[in-house]
């Protein structure tokens, strides 16, 4: 039997506003106009992710055919790709992401562009557990992360981890695992709240917003969705009387959101566990570069790569942090809060 032809959903006005109208921006592939488009205007098409500092990391790692290393942040693919294209077909790399849904989607797309498991393998884990590799790689010529989460996951409204769209608040970077971040919010009473905002995100009204939220779930009023979540933070916000509104809701939403986001992906414990294995996988002479997007995560990757400098197991490390270009931030609005940090394994035996 045929099935009857669908109509595409419409919109209203010259662009889609919402994320399943945005079927040209979803198929960057077979509409590349229009994600060229999106791109020059300082955007990214939805469901795609573009990799940033992709020329600092690239020369520092200085990747050579026959080396094995590891991408700890799959995600779109964009630096995996970069170094696939300087293994040259000799050697290999793991790529690792914990999330299901848009590793297998990266996997596919890189996989019918030519990448083989010859030269490459898409590993579903979580970069805490990156010893493992180096069970079966051995000991690696570099690592890489990009931490965080990637444009496909923050755009699409499903995932909960934008408060500018209706969706579940869920944020979890592995959907079938562990609880969502509404769960996580009924479990908590408001010390634990006030604790997780002002420890992730310094949250300045990390306490007004625990009561607020207490409050709420005391009058059973759900707290399911991201807007729910985001009308209490309006009204706390609104209350302290801030002299630009519109922004001081938005701020306080951004650090609300990240602060739960780390909570339910447990990021500060896996990034610790990451950095505590980094110098026992990495050969001598191995390179390590991270990207962070927060000041938490990057005093983590500072403190670590300071210490083992000291204990000498890194040889050299970043003096200062570097930063996206600002090319490259005008271009890429979503590079402005990067930083990128690197070190170089030492030749010292003491923790192999
Ligand atoms: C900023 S994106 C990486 C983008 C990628 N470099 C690119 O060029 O497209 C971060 C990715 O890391 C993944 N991720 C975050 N924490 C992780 C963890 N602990 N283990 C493995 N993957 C993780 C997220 O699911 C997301 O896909």
């Amino acid at each position: 039997m045929q099935t009857p032809h669908k109509r595409r959903v419409r919109y209203k006005g010259k662009y889609p506003k919402k994320f399943e109208e945005k079927y040209k921006e979803l198929q960057p592939e077979k509409y590349k106009e229009t994600a060229e488009h999106i791109i020059q205007k300082g955007n990214t098409p939805a469901g795609t992710h573009r990799p940033i500092c992709v020329e600092e990391i690239l020369s520092f790692l200085d990747v050579k055919p026959g080396q094995i290393g590891v991408d700890a942040t799959l995600g779109y693919g964009g630096h995996t790709q970069k170094i696939l294209d300087c293994l040259k077909g000799e050697g290999h790399l793991y790529s690792l992401d914990v999330d299901p849904i848009e590793s297998e989607k990266t996997k596919k797309r890189l996989r019918d562009q030519g990448y083989g498991e010859n030269v490459w393998d898409v590993c579903l884990m979580n970069f805490a557990n990156i010893a493992e590799i180096e069970k079966k790689a051995g000991k690696l010529d570099f690592v890489l992360a990009d931490l965080g989460v990637s444009s496909m996951q923050i755009d699409d409204p499903k995932r909960g981890f934008s408060f500018r769209e209706e969706g579940p608040l869920d944020l979890r970077l592995n959907p079938q695992a562990g609880v969502p971040a509404s769960e996580r919010l009924k479990e908590m009473d408001a010390e634990e709240i006030e604790g997780m905002l002002f420890e992730n995100s310094d949250e300045p009204l990390a306490k007004e917003l625990a009561r607020a939220i207490m409050s709420a779930k005391r009058k059973k009023q759900p707290i399911e969705t991201t807007s729910q979540l985001r009308e209490i933070v309006e009204q706390v916000v609104l209350r302290t009387k801030p002299e630009n509104p519109k922004e001081a809701v938005k701020k306080t939403c951004q650090r609300v959101f990240q602060a739960l986001r780390i909570d339910v992906n447990s990021e500060f414990e896996v990034l610790d566990s990451f950095l505590e294995a980094l110098p026992h996988i990495l050969k001598p002479g191995g390179k390590a570069a991270i990207l962070t997007f927060h000041s938490g995560e990057d005093r983590m990757v500072k403190k670590s790569f300071q210490y083992y400098a000291r204990e000498g197991i890194y040889s050299d490390i970043a003096k200062d942090v570097i930063r996206p270009s600002a090319k490259e931030c005008a271009s890429n609005p979503r590079a402005r809060s990067t930083k990128f940090r690197w070190a170089v394994r030492s030749d010292v035996q003491k923790y192999e």
